[in-house]
């Protein structure tokens, strides 16, 4: 059996564990939070964030980072994105030197702009045929479920991303293999920012013609970011990124499209943060991608407008007006 570390026992690195278990791994999790850890092993469930949902019992729970890590040849990262470079630096003397890092989250840092493959790259030093990020229409409970979904793992080295695949293809779960990391992340990151703007179009009342226009000209700003940085803008029309952007947009399961609609009924982002424990990766990567975008000299006005909603500088209801009163333009501009 492979032996694999996930560090993060939240909904996707719970969830995902099931799938690595599935495939037949044995698959220890680092919780950061006791209670966590003893009902995964004792009631073999996450029953804060997923009750009734049976794991395996290829599938242990420690808050020990080292205990997790030991001998794992894959560790698996699945914390909130604003959180890992924190984390991982505690992490590193307890990482084996050769494991294959894959990175589940979707954000980008605030003030580095870095993606997280970046970050792992920084932190840890390992190259880019040790670093790979899984990415997809993968809504956590629904994958917990076991129902039928499809996702990217991409790795610059294809045979990297290969064992990837191999690591997590059962019957519910089909990866497919890229070696576009860049544009997956992006794909990933960028659909969060786009499910809070159609999440308050929702939370105003909007209709279908209004959130269909988010999706639209939000995937246009994606894959003109992506181009610019250098990836395969084909990747953006793949799973990771319209197929992401979807899921993420028509799911009420949706932490981002959730937050959307909340701010989209009126509540400031403080209070709707004070509502949950669970992290909209959105409501902090429309920051880091409005500047990583900038830096590039690159257009994003959805990105723009969400950061400033979720900074209370404006409502959402003028967010809405502000992108159809903008100058007009080519469409494929
Ligand atoms: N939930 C989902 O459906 C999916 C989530 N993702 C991505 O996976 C990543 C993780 O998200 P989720 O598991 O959904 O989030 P979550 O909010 O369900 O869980 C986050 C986990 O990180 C822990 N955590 C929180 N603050 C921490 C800190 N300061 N230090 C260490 N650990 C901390 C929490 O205790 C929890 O175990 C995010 O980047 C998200 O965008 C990707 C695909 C699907
Ligand atoms: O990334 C996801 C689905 O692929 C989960 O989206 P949320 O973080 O908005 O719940």
């Amino acid at each position: 059996m492979t032996k694999v570390a996930v560090f993060g026992a939240g909904s996707w690195g719970t969830a995902f564990s099931r799938v690595l278990a599935d495939a037949g791994n044995e698959v220890t999790i680092w919780a950061r939070r006791e209670e966590v850890c003893a009902s995964i092993n004792e009631q073999h469930e996450n029953r804060e964030y997923f009750p009734g949902i049976e794991l395996p019992d290829t599938v242990r729970a420690t808050t020990d980072p080292g205990e997790a890590a030991w001998e794992a040849e894959f560790v698996v990262l699945s914390v909130p994105s604003q959180k890992l470079r924190e984390n991982l630096t505690t992490w590193t003397g307890v990482l084996p030197p050769d494991a294959v890092f894959v990175s589940l989250m979707k954000g980008v840092e605030l003030g580095s702009t870095k993606r997280m493959s970046e970050v792992i790259a920084e932190v840890t030093g390992a190259g880019p045929e040790r670093i790979s990020v899984v990415s997809g229409p993968n809504l956590a409970r629904e994958i917990a479920l076991r129902e039928p979904a499809a996702s990217v793992v991409a790795c610059a080295d294809e045979d990297v991303a290969h064992r990837v695949q191999q690591l997590c293809h059962t019957q519910a779960f089909r990866p497919y293999r890229s070696t576009d990391v860049l544009g997956c992340e992006l794909g990933g990151a960028y659909k969060n920012v786009i499910a809070l703007c159609v999440g308050m179009a929702v939370g105003l009342g909007f209709g279908d013609n209004t959130t269909a226009s988010l999706i639209t000209r939000g995937l246009a700003e994606t894959a003109r970011l992506a181009q610019r940085l250098g990836a395969d803008p084909m990747t953006l029309m793949g799973l990771a990124g319209l197929g992401d952007l979807v899921a993420t947009c028509s799911s009420p399961l949706s932490r981002n499209r959730t937050f959307g609609e909340k701010l989209g009924q009126g509540m400031t982002t403080e209070e709707i943060i004070a509502s949950t424990r669970q992290v909209a990766e959105g409501a902090k990567s429309c920051a880091s991608i409005y500047d990583l975008a900038a830096k590039h000299g690159v257009d994003a006005p959805v990105a723009e407008h969400v950061d400033r909603v979720v900074r209370g500088e404006i409502s959402a209801r003028d967010m809405m007006y502000a992108f159809i009163a903008r100058d007009t333009k080519h469409e494929k501009d």
